[in-house]
């Protein structure tokens, strides 16, 4: 059998990220070798509190130890970034910000040097990093963003996969103020394009994918908004060009409310929905797959996956964090690790 290596930023060590981490590591498919890039005192009391016997975890230090690793083990990067006071379960210290980019680039190195196939991230407080004074902290809002800033990446798309719903994003973390302007018909087009292609990835052929409007009730002939005759049909116009120009087949409808095309969506109508911002998006997948939807980045040239949830400051060390999130993460990041290697889902890979 062979083995893929999956490098894990566990996010926040006074979150839940440890915990999910150090769980779904302990859970994860034989073909997953996962390796945790965070605080090591974290993971360890992650592991004892959660009741995986501490003789799984292992620290490695090079690509041949991460080899080495026998099954059911649990790799810990002995160079990871290392906190200078312990880390308090729910009790965010903002110091801490610096550390979880550390650990988010040090994971990506992994991927970048080969050692890994995929990257998948935990919870990450953006506040704490933003406000850490780290280099390249300072306006952080988002793996997404990072991640497309350090890799170069032209394109960038956040997309979510939970049980019955697959959703791609227009635009990301912005304020809802300035989210219209942001719908231009090239973002509409890149997001189709790139939920085609990650549907694909997933095994359909001719995904089917509703487009939504921005407005209530599709801008009602442009008495309630005018995007959807702006940026909307021009941007689905421009993805149809796109993927056939590359040779994919896929049927793009649109634009639609909203909230059709979601409901037909979790009906089995569609088997992915381009939203227009953030919480049109997030809000159905974490209704009906909160807890084990994946947030999945397109576009990058590495596979990056993470939980669809964040820090969960309330409920750390308490044992009631759910680590399903953090396994379908895993199980995603290594399904597409097989499709495509290392290479991702970048343009002009199919
Ligand atoms: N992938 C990421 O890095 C990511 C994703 C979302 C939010 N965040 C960040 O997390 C911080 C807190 O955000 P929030 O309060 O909006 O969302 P949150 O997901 O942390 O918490 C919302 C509620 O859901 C619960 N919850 C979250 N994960 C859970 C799990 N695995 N099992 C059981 N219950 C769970 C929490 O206890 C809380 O009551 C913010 O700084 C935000 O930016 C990070
Ligand atoms: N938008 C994500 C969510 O709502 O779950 C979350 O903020 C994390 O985004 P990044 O993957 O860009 O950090």
């Amino acid at each position: 059998m062979k083995r893929l290596t999956i490098a894990v930023s566990v996010g926040c060590p006074s979150g839940i990220g440890p915990e999910v981490a150090v769980h779904a590591a302990a859970n994860a498919e034989a073909e997953a070798r996962c390796v945790l890039v965070g605080d090591t005192a974290s993971l360890w009391r992650a592991a004892h509190d959660g009741k995986i016997a501490a003789s799984r975890l292992r620290v490695v230090a090079s690509a041949q130890e991460i080899e080495a690793l026998a099954l059911g083990e649990i790799g810990v990067w002995g160079p990871s970034t290392q906190l200078a006071t312990p880390a308090q379960p729910g009790a965010p210290d903002r110091k801490a910000g610096a550390a979880q980019l550390a650990w988010v680039n040090e994971a990506l190195s992994l991927v970048q040097d080969g050692t890994a196939a995929a990257l998948v991230t935990g919870p990450v407080s953006k506040l704490a990093i933003a406000t850490s004074g780290a280099p390249g902290a300072k306006g952080f809002s988002g793996h997404t963003e990072h991640l497309a800033a350090r890799l170069g990446a032209r394109e960038v798309v956040m997309a979510f996969r939970a049980a019955n719903i697959t959703t791609a994003l227009v635009t990301t973390h912005l304020p809802l103020a300035e989210v219209p302007a942001a719908v231009t018909p090239d973002a509409v087009a890149t997001s189709c394009y790139w939920l085609v292609r990650l549907l694909r990835s997933l095994g359909m052929e001719a995904p089917r994918v509703a487009v939504a409007a921005l407005n209530p009730h599709a801008g009602e002939g442009g008495m309630l908004g005018i995007e959807e005759e702006t940026s909307i049909k021009p941007g689905i116009e421009r993805a149809n060009e796109r993927l056939a120009a590359d040779g994919f087949f896929a049927q793009l409808s649109g634009p639609l409310g909203a909230e059709t095309a979601f409901r037909k969506q979790a009906a089995g109508a569609f088997d992915g929905v381009v939203a227009m911002y953030h919480d049109q998006a997030t809000i159905p997948c974490k209704l009906v797959g909160f807890g084990e939807a994946v947030n999945v980045t397109l576009g990058l040239p590495v596979i990056r996956t993470s939980v669809d949830h964040g820090t969960g400051y309330d409920i750390a060390g308490t044992g009631k964090a759910d680590p399903r999130g953090m396994e379908s993460a895993l199980a995603l990041a290594l399904t597409l690790a097989k499709v495509h290697g290392r290479a991702s889902l970048t343009a002009g890979a199919s």
